[in-house]
């Protein structure tokens, strides 16, 4: 089983039960081979919402853009004709965009089918970073926003990002994570328990939500 393979199941019982689907992926560069491989699943995709876990504040035209990521590599052959929900919007920073973007994570339907992570170096996932002040309390599970504004000191651009508490509003997790610096990492921060110094722990150590992890995807 691979990982689209897996998202593709999640999303077809879904919509044999429901007359919507949802599902929120990452970007970065590991999702693109991920992406057009769950593009050509045979889906009644136009049941199917699509967001993002996280956004860099940047133009949608640029190659930084995980809206850009997904309009190339996942909104195209069977999945083209999904609902993609973008998390940029037209506010100046990500912080004077939040009230959108709480409005846009409002129109996917909850919980999220499936929720697909990836993880850097640092431990972070989504635009949860270790060192992001707004980090902690985007990782508290009682608040009650969907969505928060990060300025990342160690990654480009101001994120949105979506919250702990959002993230895990979900069916299931699958978790991307190729390489042995990032199952380094993992095991790290499995150990450590500390979702503030390795915000995917506070992910691996839930358990309430069924958690699928692909380190070759
Ligand atoms: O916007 C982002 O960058 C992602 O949402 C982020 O959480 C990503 O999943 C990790 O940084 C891994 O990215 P790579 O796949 O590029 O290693």
């Amino acid at each position: 089983m691979t990982a689209a393979s897996v998202v593709a199941g999640i999303l077809a019982q879904a919509l044999d039960t429901r007359p919507l689907a949802s599902l929120i992926v990452s970007g970065g560069r590991s999702p693109a081979r991920f992406m057009e491989s769950l593009s050509t699943a045979a889906l009644d995709w136009s049941r199917v919402v699509i967001g993002l876990a996280d956004e860099r504040w940047v133009d949608p035209a640029c190659a930084a853009s995980n809206e850009h990521l997904v309009r190339t590599h996942l909104l195209r052959n069977a999945a083209a004709r999904a609902r993609f929900v973008p998390l940029k919007n037209a506010s100046r920073s990500a912080a004077a965009g939040v009230g959108f973007a709480e409005r846009a994570i409002a129109e996917i339907p909850r919980p999220f089918d499936a929720v697909v992570l990836g993880v850097g170096e640092d431990g972070h996932t989504a635009s949860l970073f270790p060192c992001a002040l707004e980090t902690a309390r985007a990782l508290d599970p009682k608040r009650p926003a969907n969505v928060a504004a990060i300025n990342p000191e160690t990654a480009p651009h101001e994120r949105m990002t979506l919250t702990l508490g959002a993230l895990l509003d979900s069916r299931q997790l699958i978790i991307i994570a190729s390489g042995e610096k990032k199952r380094e990492v993992l095991e790290r921060a499995a150990a450590s328990g500390d979702p503030l110094c390795f915000p995917i722990a506070a992910v691996l150590l839930q358990d309430a939500v069924p958690t699928h992890l692909f380190c070759d995807f």
